[in-house]
């Protein structure tokens, strides 16, 4: 299991390849665990928004855990689990462990605009599974603010070890890192450098599909306190990140990582598309 004091470094968001008629491509994703693995990542979280979570069928999910699984070791696999429905997510959050998840990471509900207290309650209500979850905030994809007494009042139980911060706002981020004695991971990969600076302890951090050992660098660096090594390697990785989400991910990452050869199709499912042709244009360039 994953615990407050584990929760560190670059976590990874997996994609999840599917092949050109849309159907699940295991094999190129046992391929991406291995690589990620090889590249010293220090957990991996499956069925993430990076994982198109919406998209994906309990059976495929089922196969993606014990796929994943097979090939990490001891590396902390997280799973995506957060939904606006509370005993669903309990269920869910249940099974996944029965798998073998060593923690959720559960977003606020979304869409059906609880109060501040329906979402304390609802991450209240996942203590029943018994599995660490990492709360994620995004309100930019959610459309719910967490009041910082909310996110608070979450941090303080015991079933939830970590924050997952994609606020955008490094001012928030500050605080919270400063404030908690929970682990706060960034989820905005261009605040990555920032984050760290803040007292953040680590990233999940979809661009770190590709160039996973870079990302390992700028952590172990600044870890190290080779603090400017540390930024000047980031500064490296900034046009990558720029082109990865200058379209909803994980389009651009798809497109990237099947240019690069580590999946074979840049599918997604509908309604997420691939890249425009003058997206695919800057892709060539940096590529
Ligand atoms: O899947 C994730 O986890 C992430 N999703 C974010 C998003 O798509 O908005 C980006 C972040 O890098 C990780």
């Amino acid at each position: 299991m994953l615990t407050e004091q584990t929760l560190q470094g670059v976590i990874v968001p997996i994609v999840t390849p599917f092949n050109q008629r849309g159907n699940l491509d295991v094999k190129s994703f046992k391929e991406l665990v291995k690589r990620l693995v090889s590249k010293g990542i220090h957990g991996l979280v499956v069925n993430g928004t990076t994982g198109e979570s919406p998209t994906v069928e309990e059976t495929e999910l089922e196969t993606l855990i014990s796929t994943a699984r097979n090939e990490m070791g001891e590396i902390p696999l997280i799973v995506g689990t957060g939904s606006n429905n509370t005993v669903a997510t309990v269920k869910k959050n249940t099974w996944v462990k029965s798998l073998g998840a060593d923690a959720a990471l559960v977003v606020t509900p979304y869409y059906n605009r609880p109060s501040q207290q329906g979402i304390i309650q609802h991450f209240q209500a996942l203590a029943e599974a018994d599995l660490p979850i990492i709360l994620y905030d995004i309100p930019h994809r959610t459309g719910v603010s967490l009041e910082l007494e909310t996110v608070k009042a979450i941090m303080g139980m015991d079933h939830v070890i970590g924050l997952k911060e994609s606020s955008g706002n490094i001012k928030r981020a500050f605080k919270l890192a400063r404030s908690l004695t929970k682990p706060v991971l960034c989820g905005e990969d261009e605040l990555f450098f920032a984050s760290l600076c803040c007292g953040g302890k680590g990233g999940i951090l979809a661009s770190a599909n590709l160039d996973s050992d870079q990302f390992v660098q700028v952590y172990e660096l600044f870890r190290a306190g080779k603090i400017e090594e540390s930024s000047q390697r980031f500064d490296q990785l900034l046009p990558l990140i720029q082109f990865l989400f200058s379209e909803p991910n994980p389009a651009p990452l798809k497109w990237l990582l099947a240019e690069r050869g580590h999946i074979r199709s840049d599918r997604l499912r509908l309604p997420m598309t691939s890249i425009s042709s003058e997206t695919a244009k800057k892709g060539v360039q940096l590529l």
